[in-house]
Order: C-alpha cells, then structure tokens, then sequence
C-alpha cells in the first residue's frame, strides 16, 4: 500500500461511514468540576449534524470523574481510587442526562455502553460489546462510551479513553476516529514550550515520530496527555484506520474532511479485531520466557507456544490473562493469553505433550499460549 496524501485522508474521514469520535475530559467540564453545557452542545450539534447526513457515529466520552467532584462539593479531581470511582459514578449519570437532552434535541437516541479493560480482553465479552454496539448503530442510536470507572479494577484500567477509544474503532469496523482534546493538533513539542509547531499531517504514525517531544496532560482533569493519544492513532494506524486529533471545537471542520489538527495516515490493511485487543488492551500480568527454540517457532507467526519450550514464569496470573511471552534475555516477543493460571505452569515447563499427558492428565494437552490468542511485538 502506497502512502496516501494528507488530502486522500481527510476526503476518506469525511466519507465515512462509520466514525468514532472521542471526546476528553478537559473539553467538557469547566475547571471547577461542573460540566461545560456549551461545550457539549456545540459538540453534539456537530455529532448530529454527520449522523443525520447518513455516518454511523459512536461516541467515547470521558467526563465522568471530572462532571462529578464538583456536584460532590470536591475543589478538585480526587486522587483516591475509591472517591474517583464514587465520583464517577454520580459524574456518569449527569453526563449521560447532558448527552440525551442534547442529542434528544435532533431527534438522534443514545445508549451508554460501559466498558472494562477486562471486559476487551475475553473473547466472549468483547464479542458481547461488538454485538451490542452493532445492534444500536444498526438501530440509528448513537453509543457513547466510556471505561466504567465505578467498577475498574486499579492494576487493570484504561484510566485514559484514548486507548479504549481506537479498539472500540476496530471493533466496529470504523472507517475513522476523531480524537478531539483541549489542543488544535499535535505540536512538535508541548504548546507550552515556546516554538513548537502543529504538525498537520503524519503520514506513519509509527516510526515517523522520533523529533516529537511529547508529553503527559496539559489540565487538571484530563489524563495520559498526548502520549496515549498517539499510541490510540498508532492503534488506529495498524487495524487500517485514519486518525484526526485536533480541538473539541474544530469537531464539524474535521469530520467535514477540512484541514484542521493532524491527521494519521493508516499504515496497513485492517488486522485482526481480536488481536489488537490482545495486543493493547491491557498490561500483562506475568511473563513467560522461552528458549531460542521456541522463540524461532513463535516468532515464525504460526506455532502456539508449547511448555516443552518454556524455562521459567513469572508474576501471577489466571489463565485468559495476558502475558509476555519474553526470550532468555529479557526481549519481548510477543504478548499472548495465558492458557493456565500461574501456579500451574512451573511444573509443566520443558515436558512434551506426551509427558503431559501421562504424568498431569488430559487437561495439560493444550498449549500454553495457543496461537490464535498471540501477537508478536
Ligand atoms: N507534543 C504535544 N503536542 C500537543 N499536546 C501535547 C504535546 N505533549 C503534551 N501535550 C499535552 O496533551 C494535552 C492533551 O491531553 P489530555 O490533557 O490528556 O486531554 P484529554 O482530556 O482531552 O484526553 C494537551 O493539552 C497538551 O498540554
Ligand atoms: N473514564 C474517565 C476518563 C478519565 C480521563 O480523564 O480521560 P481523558 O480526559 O480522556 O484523558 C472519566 O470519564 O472520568
């Protein structure tokens, strides 16, 4: 696939006709915790405006944490995960009430979809989301999405929705994602840092980003900053799909296909949905290292990993979590769901699928990592 021109890409985010927009924290509250009714109109009006001319828009909202301290009588965002996790909960319910009035207002329904990092990683819940959310675009209904904060375990959370934002892309099969945020594009360095630039067009998210300096939040209520911006486009970028980051403002221009913020061109064809979820979704609870055998036949793309080729586990983890799968040295390879809980795994290393069988039972046959749930790094 040749590079596309910036122009190519904005034409194909404007042609859309599945695009999912995400929406951060700082571009729909005020600085004292309540919600920027504003703001949040103006960009509905622009969400309708593509709905009613035919796309199919899914919304990933943050807010939720940031809508509610206020109301809470909090002066600012807590830092507590208990109190984030109760504020979320009140802030939800008076973002979703914004949403419906304002979306009620073109005609256009809503649906809110909560959603775990642990919730993406098993294979029967995410095929449970991406059925729901084709149902309600298949029904005209605009899903607005967001981490469900209340119920987010600490050790495994987006806690940004940038991430949560381009896999929701590849699970509808998006054909663009709009990342909109407190800043025009992405800059050369933080805009705080005199003479940096926006750069408006980066045509390999991948490897074209070495001179960028970027960095954590600019506000009070956001998290992640631009770094989990640009792995959610490097995301986007490798499951086919077109990025645009720019200002919540610039929400009409950018869906029209106008120049503004920065665009990310895709790098490749469209990958497997339910690799990326493998590959991003979450941290890895533990690692598996191999020896040079094993490693040669994992990184070949097409062996599951087999215990025969294992050395030593670490960490602690359930089987269906991920984990590292890492070479004696150190080096990542590849990441993967764990086929058996930790404990389990110590007395099967270096045995063959006979020895297995014959000195644990049937139930030790399988691989460790099978190959349809691996991804190489
Ligand atoms: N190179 C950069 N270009 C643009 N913004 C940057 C850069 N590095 C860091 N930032 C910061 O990232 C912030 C946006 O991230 P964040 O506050 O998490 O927003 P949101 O709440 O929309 O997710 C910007 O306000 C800016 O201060
Ligand atoms: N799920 C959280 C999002 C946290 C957050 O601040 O995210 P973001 O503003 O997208 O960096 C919430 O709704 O408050």
């Amino acid at each position: 696939m040749s590079t596309p021109s910036q122009a190519q890409i904005r034409r194909r985010v404007s042609e859309a006709e599945t695009v999912v927009v995400k929406v951060g924290s700082s571009s729909l509250t005020q600085a004292d915790g309540h919600l920027d009714v504003t703001k949040l109109n103006a960009l509905v009006g622009a969400l309708a405006s593509t709905q009613l001319m035919g796309a199919r828009v899914v919304l990933v909202s943050s807010g939720a944490i940031a809508a509610g301290f206020g109301p809470l009588g909090f002066d600012a965002r807590p830092t507590d995960v208990a109190t984030q996790q109760a504020t979320a909960a009140v802030g939800q319910g008076l973002l979703m009430a914004q949403y419906e009035a304002a979306f009620g207002r073109f005609g256009v329904r809503v649906g809110q979809i909560l959603i775990t990092a642990e919730d993406t990683i098993r294979a029967t819940q995410y095929r449970n989301v991406q059925r729901t959310l084709d149902r309600l675009l298949d029904l005209g209904v605009v899903p607005i999405i967001n981490e469900n904060d209340s119920l987010a375990s600490n050790e495994i959370r987006f806690g940004d929705n940038d991430r949560l934002s381009a896999l929701v892309a590849n699970l509808v099969r998006a054909d663009a994602l709009v990342l909109l945020t407190d800043v025009d594009g992405l800059y050369t360095a933080p805009p705080s840092e005199p003479g940096s630039k926006r750069i408006a067009y980066v045509p390999n998210v991948v490897d074209a980003l070495g001179e960028v300096k970027v960095g954590g939040t600019g506000s009070k209520v956001g998290t992640g900053g631009m770094v989990t911006k640009l792995e959610a486009a490097r995301v986007a970028a490798v499951s086919g799909i077109p990025t645009v980051l720019t200002c919540a403002g610039n929400a009409g221009p950018a869906l029209m296909g106008d120049p503004v913020g920065t665009a990310f061109a895709p790098v490749k064809r469209r990958g497997s949905t339910r690799r990326l979820w493998i590959g991003f979704a979450a941290e890895p609870r533990g690692t598996i290292i191999v020896d040079a055998g094993a490693g040669e036949a994992v990184r070949g793309g097409r062996a599951s990993l087999l215990a025969a080729g294992a050395v030593e586990v670490r960490g602690a983890f359930s089987a269906g979590d991920p984990v590292w799968i890492d070479a004696e040295d150190g080096t990542h390879l590849a990441r993967g769901l764990a086929g058996y809980d930790s404990e389990e795994v110590p007395r099967m290393l270096g045995r063959n699928t006979t020895q297995l069988k014959r000195i644990l039972g049937e139930e030790y046959a399988h691989p460790l990592v099978h190959r349809d749930n691996l991804v190489l790094v």
